[in-house]
């Protein structure tokens, strides 16, 4: 396991607002769409339609094990996110609400975190 000790500080300077920004967007209220993987069952098209799936739960594991080497290849994660929403739901759906509503969520908590640096 990555303990924070064995992390690189210059890494581990990149990871404190990653961890940060995805609690958030895991507390928000909106977030209930995003979660978890789209249910493949319950969609049955969606793998068709939406060639890379991104869900919140997969980001965690990826930040856990170390999988992102910048904060942008994390960011580009979380934008698939609400891309797909956006392809896959109509704007004025519940889920293509929520989908840009925790977009804008995102973009002004990221920016937040990161301006100073
Ligand atoms: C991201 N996304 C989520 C859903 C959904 O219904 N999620 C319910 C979770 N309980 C449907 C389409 C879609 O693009």
């Amino acid at each position: 396991t990555n303990s924070t000790e064995s992390i690189p500080i210059r890494l581990n300077k990149e990871l404190a607002p990653c961890r940060q920004v995805l609690d958030d967007l895991e507390s928000h209220d909106e977030a209930w769409p995003f979660l978890l993987a789209v249910n493949t069952k319950q969609f049955p098209t969606y793998r068709k339609v939406i060639r890379n799936p991104m869900d919140l739960q997969t980001i965690g594991k990826r930040l856990s094990q170390n999988e992102y080497k910048s904060r942008d290849e994390f960011v580009s994660d979380v934008r698939l996110i609400f891309d797909n929403c956006e392809t896959f739901n109509e704007d004025n759906s519940p889920v293509g609400k929520a989908g840009h509503t925790l977009r804008l969520f995102f973009e002004t908590r990221w920016a937040d975190l990161t301006s100073g640096k």
